[in-house]
């Protein structure tokens, strides 16, 4: 240990005794040169950004105010689900779809990792909190991290800096998120625009309530307020206090007639979330309104309905296949600036774009891995995990009612994947235990927001397998519990949808995006009764007539297809899913094995 006091270590600004007892040992552990407090302010936005340009990691944007262009390492482009970690004191409590090791041997791994692991860098602190600091509770955590791209980040996405330090006061809670890029330099090393490690490992402590992340920079893998602490750690919380934690957008939908419901919707990484939560209706009369896009957190309220918070403060959206046509809401957040684009292509006048912004491609780019590129090019110009990260305040159909830390009540929640067969493009379950079913059974195509092959269906439960902190049987018990605690006339109906349902020739069988705002429609007209549906062996399907197609290019026979229950693919579902709940053993719920009989007998 060195007798040099770090610069920044003494003079904290804050009397935090827990915090500034972790802060010290993480900084003796990683020997930062100089250790700084994240204060949040436009000054330090100011001076990072321009950090970041001057090491050749940022380019400023001509074309858009106070907005960045930035590629990454090649290698780092995704959340890393195979080096993804539930360290639970009890591998029974990680489960069968989690990573598990030790709790003391990954940290005894861990710390060799991070000693001396930010030589040559800056150790920044960045107090941040999930939701509202106005909460009953607010939800604190204080990030430590060696990379200013994530400093920059965090404070888009989440509250961060002195106010909440301040809010902190001196002994409140805080969930302890450490990061490290797992690259040192040595004296007179030059740096890289993207230092990251070949070994990576993204930790979560779920007993501790603590996060240990290192070697990646991308976003889910390293702004730690996102995936690690709002889904990993706030699920096992939720579990333990009576609320839920989930991979969802919330909206705000007004009716013709002036009334207004809150949706919220869980669909895996690129399945559509962000698109949803700012879909502009094609339907006359109809408005939807932003809450969230990626997570929300739910609690009962004294009324016995259920409402839904976004603890997040900006959007990281999925890039390719955002534009004026599928998401003009979108665009427009963009457009006012004060924005980082990851792995997406540079025009030549100082712009970005990638694939699905525009009809036409501009004739010369620079791709996200820094080479020219034309239209006649072998690959896509940017990634297509990459990212635009934007302050949800930019967003012109935000709803007020965003940071209510009260939250919204929640009328429906929908589950939906990205199935070419099988899966309707609506279905409404009977009852709870069949939603949760639905949640349980949830499959989709993989993509590229985690490494891997794309395009495999695997089992998604609830959009959240790479997000349970814990074991996903208790997970469902979790569930199937929240509805029998609850009175069943005040919880949220529950829908199945697919967008992406294909027809022989490939195409998409739905328009998709702002005509989602049908489905919607229909979703409102069952909470209402008044639309009809047919109950078949999936649940309830609207009739051919009661979803409104007004307008639509598309033939009687496209919507049949679309809204097809075919018992012929629902049997091949069967025994995959025997498979799946298999895996949980007795802790699955009995009721998804009775749901599942039932299922077996109407295709019988
Ligand atoms: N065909 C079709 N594609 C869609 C639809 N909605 C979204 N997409 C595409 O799916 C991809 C991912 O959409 P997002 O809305 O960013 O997905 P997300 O669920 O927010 O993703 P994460 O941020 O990774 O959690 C984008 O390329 C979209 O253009 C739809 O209704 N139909
Ligand atoms: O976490 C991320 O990196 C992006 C995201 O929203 C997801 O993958 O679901
Ligand atoms: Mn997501």
């Amino acid at each position: 240990m060195t007798s040099v006091a770090t610069p920044g270590l003494e003079n904290a600004p804050t009397t935090h005794a827990r915090l500034l007892a972790w802060v010290r040992e993480m900084a003796e552990l990683t020997t930062p040169d100089r250790v700084v407090w994240v204060d949040g302010s436009d000054e330090e936005w100011e001076r990072l950004t321009q950090q970041l340009v001057d090491a050749g990691t940022f380019r400023r944007l001509d074309a858009k105010p106070n907005s960045f262009w930035c590629a990454s390492d090649p290698r780092d482009v995704a959340r890393v689900e195979d080096r993804t970690y539930i360290c639970s004191v009890d591998e029974a409590d990680a489960g069968p779809t989690n990573n598990w090791m030790d709790p003391a041997e990954m940290k005894s791994v861990m710390t060799e990792l991070y000693r001396g692991c930010m030589r040559g860098r800056t150790m920044y602190v960045i107090p941040f909190c999930m939701g509202p600091v106005e909460a009953e509770n607010p939800m604190f955590g204080v990030e430590l991290t060696d990379s200013e791209y994530v400093v920059v980040s965090m404070r888009v996405m989440a509250r961060i800096g002195s106010y909440v330090l301040d809010a902190m006061g001196e002994d409140r809670p805080f969930v302890p998120a450490m990061h490290s890029l797992g690259a040192p330099l040595d004296p007179g090393q030059a740096d890289v625009p993207w230092p990251c490690s070949d070994t990576k490992y993204i930790v979560q402590f779920p007993e501790e309530r603590m996060i240990w992340s290192y070697g990646s920079g991308y976003g889910g893998n390293a702004l730690l307020g996102k995936k690690c602490y709002s889904l990993r750690i706030a699920s096992v919380m939720a579990r333990d206090e009576g609320w839920l934690a989930e991979h969802m957008l919330i909206l705000k939908l007004t009716s013709p007639q002036q009334k207004v419901y809150y949706v919220a919707a869980a669909f895996p990484s690129a399945c559509g979330k962000t698109n949803l939560a700012m879909l502009e209706p094609t339907i006359p009369g109809w408005k939807v309104e932003t809450l969230g896009d990626d997570i929300a957190w739910m609690r009962f309220g004294e009324d016995g309905r259920l409402y839904a918070l976004n603890p997040e403060f900006g959007l990281f959206g999925v890039a390719p296949g955002t534009g004026w046509d599928t998401n003009p809401n979108a665009m427009r957040t963009i457009e006012k600036g004060n924005s980082v684009f990851t792995n997406v292509a540079l025009t030549d006048d100082g712009d970005i774009w990638w694939e699905g912004m525009t009809d036409d491609a501009p004739a010369h780019l620079t791709d996200w891995k820094g080479r020219d590129w034309t239209p006649e090019s072998d690959e896509p110009s940017s990634h297509p995990n990459s990212r635009f990260c934007t302050p949800i305040t930019q967003c012109p159909i935000l709803a007020p009612e965003y940071d209510d830390p009260k939250g919204v009540p929640i009328s429906a929640i929908l589950f939906g994947g990205r199935r070419k067969t099988t899966i309707p493009l609506v279905s409404e379950a009977r009852d709870w235990n069949h939603g949760v079913f639905m949640g349980a059974t949830l499959s989709s195509e993989t993509t590229a927001a985690a490494t891997g092959a794309v395009g495999v269906v695997r089992r998604d439960p609830f959009a959240m397998l790479p997000f349970i902190g814990y074991n996903a049987g208790d997970y469902f018990s979790h569930w199937v519990d929240t509805g029998k605690q609850h009175d069943s006339t005040k919880l949220p109906r529950i829908f199945y949808v697919n967008w992406f349902r294909r027809d022989e020739d490939g195409g998409f069988l739905w328009p998709g995006f702002g005509e989602n705002s049908r489905v919607l429609k229909w979703v409102v007209e069952r909470l209402e009764g008044t639309a009809a549906a047919v109950e078949t062996p999936v649940g309830h399907v609207p009739t051919v007539d009661s979803l409104d197609v007004s307008g639509l290019d598309m033939t009687p026979e496209q919507v049949e297809q679309a809204l097809a229950v075919k018992p012929e693919e629902w049997r091949e579902e069967v025994p995959q899913i025997t498979e799946w709940f298999e895996k949980f053993g007795d802790k699955l719920p009995s009721t998804m094995w009775d749901e599942l009989e039932i299922l077996k007998s109407r295709l019988a």
